[in-house]
């Protein structure tokens, strides 16, 4: 099982206008939609999609994390989360004609100490993996995820923010920087694929033992012990962008999963990506076809 963990869960409010954002002008619309969302939720979204064994965990509180743990059942998304006092938060895409907006909030404050419910939840499912992904809420640090990544024999994969994936101490088996994150935990230059690849391998150095670095339109790299390989991006129309990451790391840890190889897991990923900027904001796409969509990306060794 890949069992995820999202510390500051969201649900996500995307709204679509018809036309872009003026200042003091009232702007109007019926094109909605309220998502369970935060970066380890939507990997366990896509994951059941690929029919692979996960559960989604983390903290909830607040009307918005019963709205989040009910829509997550309605969905058939196995979860068990640690009930908090503070509520869950609610983080708002904007989508204009040419233009995203992301709001996120902070979130609720939890306590250092409650890492231990999170960390007692995952031994009662023994999962083979623990993703870690999203950002922190008020009251943890890094110490809370390197805690996890600490507690259990299980692999530890992050998805984090380039300063807080700079600040880890213990041994992760994979994590899945984009670009940005990339150029913030090394301080190298990630303008062209190769220099991705470089921060990448220099990364892998500090306790990653592989490194999926996700690319936007360059598509998305992976660094492993023995070799570097890029998967270009597949063309899609881009609804919008928010998830993409997500789905490209649900792609990898499914494959990986299933002991597959380090490019076919890329590929599937990308693929997976391909589909998710298709719809807007986090909801899951059908991802039908989407081994056709595998066999057609191409993949080269770096
Ligand atoms: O504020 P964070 O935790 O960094 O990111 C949260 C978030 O933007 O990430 C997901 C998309 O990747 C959304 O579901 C969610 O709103």
């Amino acid at each position: 099982m890949i069992l995820t963990v999202t510390l500051n869960p969201a649900v996500d409010h995307t709204l679509e206008l018809g036309e872009a954002l003026e200042p003091a002008a009232v702007a109007r619309t019926d094109a909605a939609t309220f998502d369970p969302g935060g970066k380890g939720i939507n990997v366990s979204k896509y994951l059941v999609e690929l029919e692979a064994e996960t559960l989604a965990s983390g903290y909830v509180g607040g009307f918005l994390g019963r709205f989040l743990t009910t829509a997550l059942d309605e969905r058939g998304i196995p979860n068990d989360f640690v009930e908090i006092d503070d509520g869950t938060r609610l983080n708002t895409t904007i989508l204009t004609p040419g233009a995203e907006y992301k709001i996120n909030q902070d979130g609720p404050t939890v306590e250092a100490g409650a890492i231990e419910a999170v960390v007692e939840t995952i031994r009662r499912y023994e999962p083979e993996t623990v993703l870690v992904a999203g950002s922190l809420p008020p009251g943890l640090d890094a110490g809370a995820i390197d805690a996890v990544a600490r507690a259990g024999p299980w692999k530890t994969v992050v998805d984090v923010d380039g300063p807080l994936l700079s600040s880890l101490e213990a041994a992760y088996a994979l994590c899945k920087p984009n670009r940005e994150e990339l150029a913030a935990a090394t301080g190298e230059p990630t303008t062209t694929v190769e220099e991705c690849v470089a921060a990448a391998r220099s990364l892998r150095n500090r306790g990653f033992d592989r490194v999926v670095a996700s690319l936007g339109s360059d598509g998305a790299v992976m660094v492993s012990p023995d070799r570097a390989v890029h998967v270009p991006a597949l063309d899609a129309d881009v609804a919008d962008t928010v998830g993409a990451g997500d789905a490209l790391l649900a792609g990898v840890l499914s494959e990986r999963h299933r002991g597959r190889s380090d490019e076919a897991a890329l590929r599937t990923g990308v693929a997976v990506a391909s589909r998710v900027v298709s719809v807007p904001g986090t909801g899951v796409p059908p991802f039908e076809g989407v081994r056709s969509d595998v066999d057609r990306s191409g993949v080269d060794v770096v």
